[in-house]
């Protein structure tokens, strides 16, 4: 059978329950991922004065092809973004800045560092998002940053930071998207503290610094990101959940959710209704735990359509920030950006493709029974179909076809890099 005949099958059980496929297309093409440059490079970046990454966080695995270069990994984005269906951003880190061979210190950066960048993002028709950079240096080499205990210290990243939401508010005007400029911080202690308290007043009073220039929200979004444990700082992380959530909703801030950033069974699923009913945008970080905050590549099991039926059915796609954080090195990177990333794109339509004010009702009327049933015989539903045949009007790959089009890449750019 054909992609055209499965689909014309697929649209009519969909009909059934009067979902409306073509509408769920148009639907999935207007929601943007935002595809984190660093699975590109392994979280190295372009800095004349290159630090080992450091912060608690890790890549393991030494597949050949890593970009060198920013305009290797611009070139493997393009790549990776040809074979991913819909009008994605990509978001970007501080290290990635471009300063012609000068040495210059993150808290020195300025939008000009990022001009290459945004005259690509022009180029492909794409928003950026950003991210200060609050590791892999020496200032941040005993896992302390914005809660350090010298005040020294702490101007500087306060100042790296106060920066970051400048190149972001350049991002945002020049591109005519607002730009998401998430703060992620590694702070915390290997062992048990002996003062908790301390350095949380401190980073509080450090964002208060940050944020402390209003800056047009048509550019630039402010988010601060929270996590529970790190290599290195098992025992307390400052920005925990508690704190980020506070400080978020106490000051108009975007609380942003990583799904490797909460205890094991703690899902973000279950948190983003929470979320909305108390803030107007929230964000993701979606990544997939193995074990710990281990990174790896997004695949489609149960908890990223969880997520993605909970930011339709809640009707939040424009109140949610979807973005991705993965690193493998243990793979082809493009390949993995590719999977990672058409696999949320899928979840998404999924999701859309689900008959959910007749699963609420169902629960209101206490009809547990046809809740779990329906939940179930949707789970085989022709999705794949209708999946196959986006592809198709997007003009990128069906199905597993986009492999050959990334071993072709590989054979061609990324082995002759070495
Ligand atoms: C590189 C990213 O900023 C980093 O992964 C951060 O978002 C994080 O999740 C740290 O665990
Ligand atoms: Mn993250």
């Amino acid at each position: 059978m054909t992609v055209e005949q499965m689909y014309a099958y697929a649209k009519e059980k969909y009909a059934k329950w009067s979902i409306d496929v073509e509408q769920a297309m148009t639907t999935l093409k207007e929601i943007p991922i935002s595809i984190h440059c660093w699975q590109g490079d392994d979280i190295g970046g372009f800095e004349v004065n290159k630090s080992e990454l450091s912060g608690g966080i890790d890549v393991t695995g030494n597949y050949p092809g890593k970009a060198r270069s920013p305009k290797e990994l611009r070139a493997d984005l393009e790549q990776a973004l040809s074979l991913i269906p819909g009008h994605h951003r990509v978001n970007l880190h501080a290290l990635y800045a471009e300063t012609n061979g000068e040495a210059v210190d993150r808290d020195e950066l300025k939008p000009a560092h990022f001009k290459n960048w945004v005259d690509w993002a022009k180029k492909m028709n794409i928003g950026l998002d950003f991210n200060p950079t609050l590791f892999s240096h020496p200032k941040a080499q005993n896992g302390l940053t914005l809660a350090h205990p010298k005040e020294e210290i702490r101007q500087f990243w306060i100042e790296h930071c106060k920066k970051s939401r400048k190149i972001a508010a350049y991002f945002g005007e020049e591109l005519g998207t607002p730009s998401l400029m998430n703060i992620w911080i590694p702070d915390g202690f290997k062992d048990i503290p002996s003062d908790r308290l301390t350095p949380r007043k401190r980073l509080k009073e450090s964002l208060d610094a940050i944020y402390k220039e209003t800056l047009n929200q048509s550019h630039v979004l402010d988010a601060v990101e929270s996590k529970v444990f790190g290599i290195g700082s098992e025992s307390y992380v400052v920005g925990s959940h508690e704190f980020y959530m506070g400080y978020a909703l106490k000051n108009n801030k975007i609380y942003l959710m990583d799904t490797g950033h909460y205890h094991p069974t703690e899902t973000v699923s279950n948190k983003i209704s929470s979320m909305l009913l108390f803030s107007d945008v929230v964000a993701l970080h979606v990544s997939r735990p193995v074990r710990w905050d281990s990174d790896h590549v997004v695949i489609l099991d149960d908890e990223l359509k969880e997520i993605a039926i909970e930011i339709i059915r809640n009707d939040a796609i424009d109140k949610v920030k979807i973005g991705l954080d993965f690193f493998d090195a243990s793979i082809n990177r493009i390949a993995a950006w590719t999977m990672g990333t058409r696999n949320m794109v899928k979840a998404l339509l999924y999701a859309l493709l689900m008959p959910h004010d007749l699963l609420k009702r169902y629960q209101d009327e206490g009809n547990y029974t046809a809740r779990l049933a329906l939940l179930e015989e949707f789970k085989t539903y022709p999705f794949g179909a209708v999946w196959d045949y986006y592809c198709q009007q997007m003009n990128v790959p069906v199905g597993e076809a986009w492999l050959e089009q990334v071993e072709l890449y590989e054979k061609n750019e990324l082995l002759i890099r070495n």
